[in-house]
């Protein structure tokens, strides 16, 4: 990209980097009453239709009235334009949504789509009755604006567009939906539960500041989301271990309303829900679930590298030296190919007791047809052994040179590969010798010479004919999932949402709600995430859930969670994850003491995340919404990135480049995303980067600020630019120069880290040239060896525990207490996403809007996920300093010296 020609400078400037200087700036703290809250949500991105039709007050179209308002959507077809004409009951019913979201635009104008939504429900299936009615505010507001002219058109994508934001209609919502997130542990959290205040998830909530100051009341201009302040500033004492969550940012550029743009060409589609409430909050168990610190410890670092695909391996060579080579003794007369025959694999009387999990690949069988064959077979022995061994792996005869100890060596090979019976099967149903013979040949195994120990022959042989390699057929995978990038790690669907039995309630989005379940058939637990698909049409979130699905599948990454199933029914979407039982690190921060972490710590976090946000480039994937709240910390401790709704693939990200010598080598990931901007007016509102405020699009240097302010939250217990309000904030962010408390311990190495990631221009951005490898370059990062990442010692384990705090249970309790009666139609809702049934890739039509949602599954599940139990465990969870690192500083051994 022009003009990126930023000089590191981190060389001779970070000579004394690793001294803890105590530097005594001065921190320009946030205001009083609000240091504990976090920024307001935004929610809506610019919809292209929107644009197109941008001049138009009423003449909003069917077809701008579309699925897909994200400004990435750019493919998403006009289905409204489909025609009703042979849709099925299930499509007509989604059309029917837009129709009558479109027809409730069409009469109240912009206002956010959930409004326009009004009446849905009636012309919608009434299994959707779980949905919130929704009314259009009486205040509609007139026609959106015009685009700002600060916007180039000629941006990748489509501009942010201003769209009004009904702080009625947010209220409405929040009333309906979820009350705010009661955190008021007795012992934890006494003044959290005065009225209005506590701490609540704000996700996906537009309260633009302009919008928030007008239709608040109480507040003035000057502080437009004083709505959000006013409850959190209450609710967020010196007493208060926790504090509001972060919201998301996904909507219109709010700094330009904050500039002057009219009210109501602000954006709130999504607004702040708190956890539902759950009946059976209480109460998991699991087998695993440390009891002790020491298990604790233990546990957690096996099952850290057990999170790992890779551990398989492990597990395979456990099973490998378990069972021995098997060496058959083979009169050096009988051809192999007999020999083989004769075995009992065809011969079910001398079927064996026990049968081998993970048979063996034949090999050698080869050198025996190079001894005891004439040419006439060498084709054909050729081809076997391309197909059915591996001729580099000769016999002990062919080792020797000889051939007068033909023997068949039989390794246990890995689980992924094929079965080596159905190698034996297969080789000897190739043999045309006769069986007679064959049968008349000892089995017996002599391995006396080699020193092998062996088994009884019958032993290792199946009882029943394995079935032949032709048996084996491909996985099933649907005409759409074939043409996926990840096809090849999934296959169709093997569950479906009765499959699984909800246990409790994990956490809520704006459009949909995270489940922890157990899988009925294997009494293993995960994340389930259900999503409503009458809220995402209602909030043009298709796009998104699109993504997200896309994003998970792709990936395969230790610090990213893992996708097992994915699946629709008619009414909701699935996401089936690994369950992180750590929660959310912004909930392991918050209970701290300090609210933050120590230095070495943070480094720990940060690099891993660093290594997650570089895979996440590699794949020319940008994430836009890094903060604690998105993180999940694994039971071991390590952390899983999650929720990528708001993420971006860069449209044709190239691959990546590897620069530097053999000594130093670097991989290039800006280049992956190289020209690439968008700009949606995405991510958090103190995270935000300035040139996302700014509207004149991003790049995946976007990623590098939130780490920058994910460090100094981790570091100092809040967010460097955070204001009194939105407006303060963002215009901070813009102008400040981010400054450090002078009550902290922090060396110059990582206020330099900081400062460089928090480059208001991003073409000046730490990570600016060569992406994460210009970080993983600081010398903060020094000692760090990131290919052992998993190999440290995670600073804090998550434990479940009586005497950890139960969030969920905490909203759930609040929500009880706020509506009863809403709370047993929840409890209906609930019951009914896990009785649907779930659809197949082929069954879903082309014309509906979610036929781009694949149901499928994992290909080779990762057997690591939680196995669900019923001793020990009451669903809370408490972080306990890891005494692994802190007392012998063990991680300390996985650093540079
Ligand atoms: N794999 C998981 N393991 C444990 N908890 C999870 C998992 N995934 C999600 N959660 C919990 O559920 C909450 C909501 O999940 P998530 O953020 O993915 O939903 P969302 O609808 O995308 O929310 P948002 O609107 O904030 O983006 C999380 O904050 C977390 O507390």
């Amino acid at each position: 990209m022009a003009g990126h020609h930023h000089e590191h400078g981190h060389g001779n400037e970070h000579e004394h980097e690793h001294e803890q200087e105590r530097e005594h700036d001065y921190l320009q703290r946030p205001p009083s009453g609000s240091e504990r809250t976090r920024s307001i949500s935004f929610s809506k991105l610019l919809s292209r239709s929107w644009k197109r039709n941008g001049s138009s007050s009423n003449g909003v179209s069917v077809s701008s009235v579309n699925l897909n308002s994200d400004a990435e959507n750019s493919k998403e077809p006009d289905h409204n334009n489909s025609g009703s004409e042979g849709q099925s009951s299930r499509f007509s019913k989604l059309k029917s949504m837009f129709q009558s979201g479109n027809s409730s635009k069409n009469t109240s104008a912009h206002n956010s789509s959930q409004s326009s939504l009004e009446g849905d429900s009636t012309s919608s299936s009434s299994k959707l009755r779980y949905v919130k009615p929704m009314t259009a505010p009486a205040n509609a507001p007139p026609e959106s604006p015009p685009l700002s002219p600060t916007i180039p058109e000629n941006d990748v994508l489509q501009t942010p567009k201003m769209v009004h934001i009904d702080q009625h209609e947010h209220e409405r919502e929040h009333s309906q939906c979820g009350s705010p997130i009661m955190l008021s542990p007795p012992s934890l959290s006494p003044t959290i539960a005065k009225a209005g205040a506590g701490r609540r998830r704000s996700p996906s909530t537009p309260i633009m500041p302009s919008q928030n100051s007008k239709n608040n009341g109480s507040g003035s201009a000057a502080r437009p989301n004083n709505h959000r302040h006013h409850s959190s500033s209450q609710g967020f004492s010196s007493n208060n271990p926790f504090r509001e969550r972060t919201g998301t940012v996904r909507s219109s550029n709010p700094y330009f309303a904050y500039q002057g743009l009219p009210t109501h060409a602000l954006s709130s589609h999504d607004l702040d829900e708190g956890l539902q409430s759950y009946p059976n909050a209480g109460g998991i168990h699991f087998l695993s679930t440390p009891t002790s610190k020491t298990n604790s410890l233990t546990n957690n670092r096996n099952l850290s590298n057990l999170s790992l695909n890779e551990i398989k391996e492990n597990e395979e060579v456990q099973q490998f030296n378990s069972e021995d080579f098997f060496f058959h003794d083979i009169p050096k007369d009988v051809p192999l190919r007999d020999t083989l025959n004769d075995s009992p694999i065809r011969d079910s009387s001398k079927s064996p007791t026990t049968t081998q999990p993970f048979p063996s690949i034949v090999v050698g069988y080869g050198n025996q047809y190079d001894d005891d064959s004439d040419n006439d077979h060498d084709n054909e022995k050729e081809e076997r052994t391309k197909t059915k061994g591996k001729p580099r792996n000769l016999s002990p005869a062919k080792q020797n040179g000889k051939s007068t100890h033909p023997r068949i060596k039989i390794p246990l090979r890995r689980a992924a590969s094929e079965p080596n019976g159905l190698q034996l099967a297969s080789a000897a149903s190739a043999s045309s010798s006769s069986s007679t013979q064959k049968k008349s040949q000892p089995t017996d195994i002599n391995d006396k010479n080699l020193g092998q120990s062996v088994l009884p022959s019958n032993s290792f042989f199946p009882q029943e004919p394995p079935p032949k390699i032709s048996d084996f057929q491909e996985p099933r995978r649907s005409r759409r999932l074939r043409t996926k990038s990840f096809s090849n790690k999934f296959q169709d669907i093997m569950v479906g949402p009765q499959s699984f039995e909800k246990i409790r309630l994990l956490g809520q989005g704006d459009v949909g709600k995270v489940f922890l379940v157990r899988e009925k058939k294997t009494n293993r637990v995960y994340a389930l995430k259900v999503l409503s698909k009458e809220e995402m049409i209602k909030r043009n979130k298709i796009k998104r859930v699109l993504t997200e699905q896309e994003i998970l599948a792709t990936s395969n990454h230790p610090f990213i969670v893992t996708l097992y199933h994915s699946f629709q029914s008619e009414d909701y979407l699935y996401l089936c994850m690994e369950y992180c039982m750590g929660g959310e690190f912004f909930r392991a921060l918050q209970t701290r003491e300090t609210k933050c972490i120590c230095e070495d710590d943070a480094r720990f976090y940060a690099s891993e995340v660093t290594a997650a946000l570089e895979y996440l480039h590699l794949l020319g994937f940008i994430y836009r919404d890094l903060k604690p709240e998105n993180i999940l910390l694994h039971q071991s401790g390590h952390i899983m990135l999650s929720d990528f709704d708001l993420s971006i693939q860069a449209k044709d990200s190239k691959i990546p480049v590897v620069k530097g010598s053999a000594q130093s080598t670097l991989v290039d990931t800006k280049i992956c995303s190289d020209g690439f901007r968008t700009n949606s007016f995405v991510g958090t509102e103190e995270y935000i980067a300035p040139e996302v405020i700014r509207g004149n699009g991003h790049t995946a240097a976007v990623d590098w600020w939130t780490l920058g302010i994910l460090i100094y939250e981790m570091l100092f217990g809040f967010t460097p630019f955070k204001g009194d309000n939105t407006n303060e904030t963002f215009t901070n962010i813009l102008k400040n120069e981010v400054s450090f408390p002078n009550n902290n311990e922090i060396s110059r190495t990582c206020k330099d880290l900081i400062k460089k990631l928090l480059t208001k221009n991003e073409s000046k951005r730490l990570g600016c040239k060569m992406g994460a490898a210009d970080v993983k370059k600081h010398p903060f990062f020094k000692k760090v060896q990131w290919s052992l990442l998993r190999n440290q010692e995670p600073p804090l384990i998550p434990v479940l525990s009586e005497d950890g705090c139960d969030f969920a249970k905490l909203s759930s309790n609040k929500k009880r207490q706020t509506s009863e009666d809403g709370h047993k139609h929840l409890d209906e809702q609930e019951k009914n996403m896990f009785e649907e049934v779930v659809e197949y890739d082929d069954e879903v039509s082309e014309d509906d809007p979610f036929h781009d949602f694949n149901s499928m599954s994992l290909m080779e599940q990762d057997n690591n996920s939680m196995i669900y139990g019923n001793t020990n465990s009451y669903g809370k969870i408490a972080y306990t300093p890891n005494s692994n690192r802190s007392r012998s500083n063990s991680h300390r051994t996985f650093f540079k010296r």
